[in-house]
């Protein structure tokens, strides 16, 4: 890492390197442990080279650097990876440290109305374990906010109930560590730890699918706290029915308790959520950049956030300022999310309807004020909300030349800019549209 601190910019560093874990550093290969996969995309498009010239520095011109998520470092070594290995010697009643993030409390998560129900259920499960939901089960798809959730309940117990012993984990991380304790002849421990537990919070619980082992154990554990009358939380990416290859007796004990939901959130939301989290990394994002970032990503809160880390390093490594150009050069190609739906014609109908007039006024040469702003507004929301470049957007409006659409979206740019009034007016034509 010094190697690097003297080629990098601290931020970089910061931001990028100092959350990787080396996991199996040898002459040959170098195994790199990172938070997630745009940790990986990003760290391999921009410091792969600065890594490997650190490393010939180092002595080591043939050592290969791969890197590895959270889930393949977990299969990889379970216990280097940061998953805690059961100790027999250290007893079941021993409290231990619960590993949470610190930007995943309540304070953090936005509301709307698509996790509301989650989000309200989770809060009153934190303010009054065992007495409200047992058990609470949050689903729905991923990156939409579960684990943070779960992380908030496990903040806010912390903080007012210290005397209860909380555990958090990922049924990857109980699976595996259920498979060491019969390796290594420590079944006692594991059983000890996971039933003395006060609140016992499990992250992907659909990876029990199929493995009918654990499902037995965790059908002990379940019923051992829930016979103490301790609280269990559980997260998956479906509802209990829709969770393959599970026994029925933990489909129905997983009902026994409250479900709740988390959809994809509103534009609105997303929105909201954009500005929380640049504020929280002290970026100032003008409006019509969160509303660019907010309609690209759609479906996923994690790609949402990408997209803003993205963008923000891309202003930092070529030192300018963010704003909407900027925006669209860097995050243009960025569309993980599932591609648009939205069609030029389908927003040309929209507007026409809107405005009273015909759609085939808007590909037409009229230039009257009546026709040439709903032009122009049909113009600019396609460039924001389809692929298409400018030259096939001009096609798709009577054959207009690119300068004309480039002119309507700079005008239109512009008016978001100097007025809130017609910026909520296209917030609002995009919602319709979304
Ligand atoms: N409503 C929200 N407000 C603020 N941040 C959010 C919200 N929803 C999700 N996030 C953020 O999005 C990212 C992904 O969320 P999280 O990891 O909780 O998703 P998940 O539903 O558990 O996904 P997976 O099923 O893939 O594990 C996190 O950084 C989280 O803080």
């Amino acid at each position: 890492m010094s190697c690097l601190e003297e080629r990098l910019p601290a931020e970089q560093i910061d931001e990028w390197l100092r959350p990787t874990k080396i996991l199996i550093e040898s002459e040959k290969e170098i195994k790199i442990k990172v938070p997630n996969d745009i940790f990986i995309d990003w760290i391999q498009e921009n410091y792969l080279e600065d890594i490997s010239s650190a490393l010939r520095e180092l002595g080591h011109p043939k050592c290969k650097v791969s890197f590895l998520n959270q889930a393949q470092a977990d299969q990889l070594h379970p216990v280097a990876s940061g998953s805690e290995d059961i100790d027999a010697e250290e007893g079941s009643e021993k409290k231990e440290a619960v590993r949470l993030n610190p930007k995943y409390k309540f304070e953090y998560f936005v509301v709307g109305s698509s996790n509301q129900f989650a989000h309200a259920a989770s809060l009153a499960v934190a303010e009054a374990p065992s007495a409200s939901y047992n058990p609470l089960y949050l689903y729905g798809p991923s990156g939409l906010g579960k684990t943070h959730l779960l992380h908030a309940i496990g903040h806010r117990l912390l903080e007012s109930r210290p005397d209860l012993n909380i555990c958090y984990t990922t049924c990857e991380e109980f699976t595996n560590q259920f498979i060491n304790s019969i390796r290594y002849n420590k079944s006692e421990a594991f059983r000890g730890r996971y039933r003395s537990v006060d609140v016992l919070l499990i992250d992907d619980i659909q990876f029990l699918s199929g493995k009918m082992q654990t499902q037995e154990e965790f059908f002990h554990t379940f019923n051992a706290l829930f016979e103490q009358q301790k609280q269990i939380i559980l997260s998956s990416d479906c509802a209990p029915s829709e969770i393959p290859k599970l026994e029925s007796r933990l489909t129905s004990r997983f009902n026994w308790g409250l479900i709740a939901d988390i959809q994809a959130p509103a534009l609105e939301t997303r929105i909201a959520i954009l500005k929380k989290k640049a504020e929280a990394e002290k970026v100032y994002l003008q409006d019509d950049v969160v509303l660019y970032i907010a309609t690209k990503v759609k479906t996923n809160v994690r790609e949402l956030e990408g997209a803003l880390i993205k963008l923000m390093a891309y202003a930092s490594l070529s030192n300018r300022k963010i704003d909407l150009e900027l925006a669209e050069t860097c995050l243009r190609n960025y569309v993980r999310d599932e591609p648009s739906q939205i069609s030029c014609e389908k927003i040309q109908r929209f507007i026409a309807d809107h405005y009273k007039i015909q759609t085939k006024d808007l590909l037409s040469k009229n230039n009257s004020k009546r026709i040439a702003q709903p032009r122009q507004i049909a113009m600019y929301l396609t460039r924001q909300l389809t692929n298409m470049s400018l030259p096939e957007i001009g096609m798709a409006f009577g054959n207009k030349h690119h300068s004309t659409v480039l002119y309507s979206v700079q005008k239109i740019t512009k008016k978001i800019k100097e007025s809130q009034e017609y910026q909520q007016m296209i917030t609002g034509f995009t919602k319709s549209l979304t």
